[in-house]
């Protein structure tokens, strides 16, 4: 079922959903169904599986070191086909621009929608980890609304190469990011909403918020994109600081603000299991305000670990 769906059906209900990073190759999928078993309870109605860029390694042969371009993770659609079939839970696989071609694109959304896959994230996606800035694939898209265009464009039978009469269309529905703080990238919160709305114009469902801890942000941010005239649903996305480390690593990384309340509290932490429980204790602060405020899902962003989110959502659900 299409995540709107979902959400007309839940009438005003909050609902639970998570997201979660595929195994590194090599490792056990097991991992990774321990770590969605104890979330089942909450009844996600989806789970959204990550797709990761190309990355350079580097294998040292007789002290010079071989430069190899691999992908350290396997794609997000058989991991979501896996999902789907052992818990009959829809699952929502990240699509990028970076790292994919148009027609990888193509390829790649045929193949979910015959696996009954009805939901996709588009995603323009990072820089690779030693670029500065997102530099596009060649044949690949520049931007997550190019990518939401072909999607639309499958859903009405226009492939890439051809119109093709069809009595079997896709319907996907599609979702897009959003930035409570601003995408590091745009020049300024309006021109980002700006952006927010092309991609909504071009046929986004639905909004998944970028990770934030202060409220406010995402209730502004909610007001200015209804202002821009973006009717979608804004989902917020929630991730639980879990160590002490992410005070500095999250604001770098994802390029936003820690509330002064969160940063004293984990400060005082003596071990990460202190942190880990004051990031616990904040993020059910901060999804029962949401959910009174009367968000329609409250995302997960559980990136394989689920201990701190259960914690999480036995409180709050
Ligand atoms: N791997 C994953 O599962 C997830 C990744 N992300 C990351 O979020 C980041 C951005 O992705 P999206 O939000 O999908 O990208 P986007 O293409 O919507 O926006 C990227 C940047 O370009 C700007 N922009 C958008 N359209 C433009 C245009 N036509 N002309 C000029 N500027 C334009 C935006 O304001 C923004 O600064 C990436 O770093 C992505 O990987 C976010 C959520 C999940
Ligand atoms: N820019 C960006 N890229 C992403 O891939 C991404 C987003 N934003 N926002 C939404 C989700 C959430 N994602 C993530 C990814 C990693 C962590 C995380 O906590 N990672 C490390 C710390 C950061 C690092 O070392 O790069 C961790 O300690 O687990 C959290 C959410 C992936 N998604």
């Amino acid at each position: 079922m299409k995540v709107t769906e979902h959400i007309k059906e839940a009438k005003g209900k909050t609902l639970f959903s998570f997201e979660l990073i595929p195994p590194q190759k090599g490792r056990s999928i097991q991992e990774l169904y321990d770590n969605i078993d104890p979330l089942m309870e909450f009844k996600p109605p989806f789970i959204d599986v990550t797709t990761s860029r190309e990355e350079y390694i580097y294998i040292d042969r007789d002290g010079l070191l071989d430069k190899k371009l691999t992908r350290m993770r396997p794609g997000s659609v058989g991991i979501c086909a896996s999902i789907t079939h052992k818990y009959d839970v829809d699952t929502i696989p990240h699509v990028l621009c970076g790292g994919f071609t148009k027609e990888e694109t193509e390829y790649l959304l045929v193949d979910c929608h015959y696996l009954g896959i009805e939901n996709v994230m588009a995603l323009r996606g990072d820089a690779m980890k030693e670029e500065k800035y997102f530099k596009p694939t060649n044949g690949g898209h520049c931007y997550a609304s190019d990518l939401v265009e072909q999607i639309v464009n499958m859903n009405n039978g226009q492939f890439l190469h051809e119109v093709v009469e069809t009595d079997n269309k896709s319907d996907f529905c599609i979702g897009v990011a959003g930035y409570p703080e601003k995408h590091m990238e745009a020049p300024s919160m309006d021109a980002d909403i700006r952006r927010l709305k092309q991609k909504v114009d071009a046929g986004a469902d639905y909004v998944v918020t970028q990770m934030f801890f202060d409220n406010k942000r995402y209730f502004n941010f909610v007001e200015n994109a209804r202002k821009a005239g973006v009717t979608v649903p804004i989902i917020p996305g929630i991730k639980p600081l879990a160590v002490k480390r992410h005070l500095q690593l999250l604001p770098q990384v994802f390029k936003l603000d820690m509330p002064d309340a969160l940063v004293k509290e984990v400060e005082k932490c003596k071990t990460n299991t202190d942190a880990r429980q004051v990031g616990v204790e904040f993020a059910i602060e901060q999804s029962k305000e949401l959910m009174a405020a009367g968000v329609p899902v409250l995302h997960y962003y559980s990136m394989g670990k689920s201990s701190n989110i259960q914690a999480i959502a036995k409180e709050v659900f």
